[in-house]
């Protein structure tokens, strides 16, 4: 008996609740079950990674990420002028993956991971638009660590959506949401520890 309740509120939690926005759709889980706890996926996915300061280039000149990242999965990946060729997934990288894809409902077949060190470390605003993620993708956004305000603004009209974005939860980014908005993650200037963002990526 206990063991079916037990199986219930898992899947209670592993529901996806939809967070309403014009133009696109996002979906959120707190907490996603993934069958260990969220501190020591952190800590292996720190410790197993080939993290890596990629550079890319903006208007004709190089510049170095305000972050570390590592591209896993089954297909190269072009973006901001540059390609990156993909390691193998881990299986610690495919077991967050079952989750992600049975909480979603999609399929996934690469991984960028993104290891932000401290409260300098950023994304610039980008939409996730390129012509290999096809027309409508579905991206979905795990993240783990200290939590970081996730923030989307609309291209043409002054709507600003802001997330907080803590250890453990699930966003789902899906529709026409990256053909009218651009997310990213400023740097702040409140102390913060180390967080981690996988983003999984159906690449066609
Ligand atoms: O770190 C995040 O939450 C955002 C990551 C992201 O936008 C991306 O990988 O494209
Ligand atoms: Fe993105």
């Amino acid at each position: 008996m206990i063991a079916r309740m037990d199986l219930f509120s898992d899947h209670a939690a592993a529901t996806l609740c939809p967070i309403p926005i014009e133009d696109g759709e996002l979906s959120f889980i707190q907490c996603l079950p993934l069958g260990l706890p969220a501190d020591e996926v952190m800590a292996r996915l720190l410790a197993e990674t080939d993290w890596r300061a990629e550079h890319i280039t903006v208007w004709g000149k190089r510049h170095a990420q305000p972050r570390l990242t590592a591209w896993h999965g089954e297909k190269a990946y072009r973006y901001s002028g540059m390609t990156l060729a993909p390691l193998p997934f881990t299986p610690l990288q495919l077991q967050l993956k079952r989750a992600v894809e049975q909480a979603s409902g999609r399929r996934f077949n690469s991984v960028l991971l993104n290891y932000y060190r401290d409260e300098r470390d950023s994304m610039g605003f980008h939409s996730d638009d390129e012509a290999e993620l096809g027309p409508q993708p579905a991206i979905a956004s795990l993240s783990f660590g200290a939590p970081r305000n996730f923030v989307l603004k609309h291209k043409r009209r002054p709507l600003t959506v802001k997330l907080a974005l803590g250890g453990g939860s699930l966003l789902l980014m899906a529709g026409t949401l990256q053909q009218h908005w651009r997310h990213g993650i400023n740097k702040q200037s409140r102390p913060c520890g180390p967080r981690l963002n996988l983003t999984f990526r159906n690449i066609c």
